[in-house]
C-alpha cells in the first residue's frame, strides 16, 4: 500500500501552491493578454489529472471519516485551495482554530466575506461535537457580525459545545484577532445533530465504516 503520510504531504503541497494561485489572481493587475493566455496554460495542468477521479459520494483515500481528517475540507483542509486553511487544536475549554484569512475570501474590500466566518465556525462547531464522541451535522447557525474581520489578520476561532440532549448538541463559537481576543468579531450559536447509525449509512454510502 501506498504511504499515507507521503500522499498526505503530496496532497497538502499542491494544496499550498493551489492556494497561493488563487491568491496571486484574486489580486493581479496583469494584462488582459496575459490573463487570456494564462487560463490555457491552466487548463492544459488540468489535463494532466489523469489518475482515477473519486465518485460523489466515496471519502478520499487521505481521509479519515467521520471522526479525523477532511483533507479537502473548504474550511480545514491542507489540500485545499479554497481553505484559509483552520488549524485546529483540542483545550480544557473547546477547540480553538488558528488562520488568517486572504484577499480571496474578500467580501467588503479588505474584510473577510461573512460566508467565510460562518463557514469556518460551522466546521469547527461540527469539529467540537466530533471531540465528544458525537459527529454531528448543522441543523442551525446564529451567527452575528460584531466587527469586520480584517484579512491577513492573524485569528483565533472557538467553538465550546455548551449543552447535549441525546442526539441534539449546542454549540458556542466566536472569532476573535489573535492579538486582541477580549475583542469579539463574531460570534455564533449552532445547534447540530448526531444522526442515528441508519441514517448515517444512508447520508454517506462511501464511509466504509457503517456500512456492513
Ligand atoms: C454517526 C455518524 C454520523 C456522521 C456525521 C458526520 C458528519 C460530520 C463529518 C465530519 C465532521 C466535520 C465537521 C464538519 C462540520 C460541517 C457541518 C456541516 O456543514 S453539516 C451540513 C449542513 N447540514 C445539513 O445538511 C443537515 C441537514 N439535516 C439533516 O440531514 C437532518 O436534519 C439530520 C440528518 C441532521 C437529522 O435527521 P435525523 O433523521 O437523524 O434526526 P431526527 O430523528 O429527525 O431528529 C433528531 C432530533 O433533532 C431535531 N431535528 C432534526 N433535524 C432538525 C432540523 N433540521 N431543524 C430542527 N430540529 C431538527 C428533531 O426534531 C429531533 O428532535 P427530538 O429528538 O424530537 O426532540
Amino acid at each position: 500500500m501506498e504511504d499515507l503520510e507521503l500522499r498526505r504531504k503530496a496532497v497538502a503541497e499542491l494544496g499550498r501552491e493551489l492556494r497561493s494561485l488563487m491568491e496571486t489572481v484574486a489580486r493581479t493587475e496583469t494584462p488582459t493578454e496575459d490573463l487570456q493566455e494564462l487560463a490555457g496554460e491552466v487548463q492544459r495542468l488540468e489535463a494532466r489529472f489523469t489518475g482515477r477521479r473519486r465518485e460523489r459520494s466515496e471519502i478520499p483515500g487521505v481521509d479519515v471519516f467521520p471522526f479525523g481528517l477532511r483533507m479537502y475540507s473548504p474550511a480545514t483542509g491542507h489540500g485545499s485551495a479554497f481553505a484559509p486553511p483552520l488549524e485546529i487544536e483540542e483545550t480544557e475549554d473547546g477547540l480553538v482554530g488558528r488562520c488568517a484569512l486572504g484577499v480571496a475570501h474578500e467580501g467588503p474590500p479588505g474584510y473577510a466575506h461573512g460566508g467565510m466566518s460562518a463557514m469556518l465556525l460551522d466546521e469547527l462547531m461540527g469539529w467540537a461535537c466530533a471531540a465528544k464522541g458525537l459527529p454531528a451535522m448543522t441543523i442551525a447557525l446564529d451567527v452575528r457580525y460584531q466587527r469586520p474581520v480584517p484579512v491577513e489578520m492573524p485569528l483565533l476561532l472557538r467553538a465550546r459545545v455548551t449543552g447535549i440532549e441525546g442526539r441534539k448538541i449546542t454549540v458556542s463559537g466566536s472569532v476573535v484577532p489573535e492579538d486582541d481576543p477580549q475583542t469579539i468579531l463574531v460570534a455564533a450559536e449552532g445547534r447540530f445533530v448526531a444522526p442515528d447509525l441508519d441514517r448515517a449509512r444512508s447520508l454517506f454510502p462511501g464511509a466504509k465504516g457503517y456500512q456492513n
